[in-house]
């Protein structure tokens, strides 16, 4: 089988590329399934490309060989596209998803269903051995709920309603999810590259 690493420790993100990269035979690892132990890269970048250009880049060069990461967030619109780059750690370093997605609900309160809307973003990165990394971006636009519904999934994924959807993400199964998200947008955009691994 064919192998490839996604320079990430989000257990969240991971579910859904095992599932991504499934019909192209293709498994996938995270910094945390590898038996040398990676240590945290600090994302200092002001944007998903330059977050994903440190991760896949610092990931290249210590193994040399082709990987992919994936900067994403969600942005509001009623919050100016906040919490955007800084989705993961917007209550605080801990990265905690409740305490994110708690803010965001805070800090919505009294704003009107229709102001409510927003989008994930996710942008991967391809970095190669001397070549120029490349860039792919993917969307999916919806709507931000006013209380955390479903257990799948992750972030906040309990409070966004995909466009159309009368459902939460995260009341969406994998596969479901992964028919419509912003890494699927941004995966079928590097399809070519992926089907040549
Ligand atoms: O509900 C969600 N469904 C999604 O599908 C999704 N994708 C991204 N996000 C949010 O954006 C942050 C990424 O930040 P991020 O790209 O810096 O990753 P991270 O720091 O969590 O892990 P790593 O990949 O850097 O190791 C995550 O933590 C989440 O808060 C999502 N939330
Ligand atoms: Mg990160």
């Amino acid at each position: 089988m064919k192998e490839l690493i996604i320079a990430t420790k989000n257990k969240g993100k991971m579910k859904d590329f095992i599932g991504l990269f499934e019909p192209f035979g293709i498994k996938v690892y995270s910094l945390s399934d590898l038996s040398e132990p990676v240590e945290d890269i600090e994302e200092t970048g002001t944007t998903f490309q330059e977050n994903a250009a440190i991760k896949a880049e610092a990931v290249c060069r210590m193994f040399n060989i082709p990987v992919i990461a994936d900067d994403s967030g969600i942005e509001i619109d009623a919050l100016n596209g906040a919490p955007g780059v800084y989705s993961a750690r917007y209550a605080g370093e801990a990265k905690d998803d409740l305490a994110n997605l708690e803010k965001v609900l805070d800090e919505l309160k009294g704003v009107p269903e229709e102001q409510r809307t927003g989008r994930f973003v996710c942008v991967l990165a391809i970095a190669q051995p001397g070549q120029k990394t490349i860039f792919k971006r993917g969307e999916c636009e919806g709507t931000i709920g006013d209380q955390a519904i479903g257990e799948h999934g992750f972030g906040y994924d309990p409070i966004f309603y995909p466009a159309g959807s009368s459902r939460t993400m995260a009341e969406l199964t994998l596969e479901e999810k992964n028919q419509i998200s912003h890494r699927k947008n941004a995966l079928d955009k590097i399809e070519n590259w992926v089907k040549q691994l």
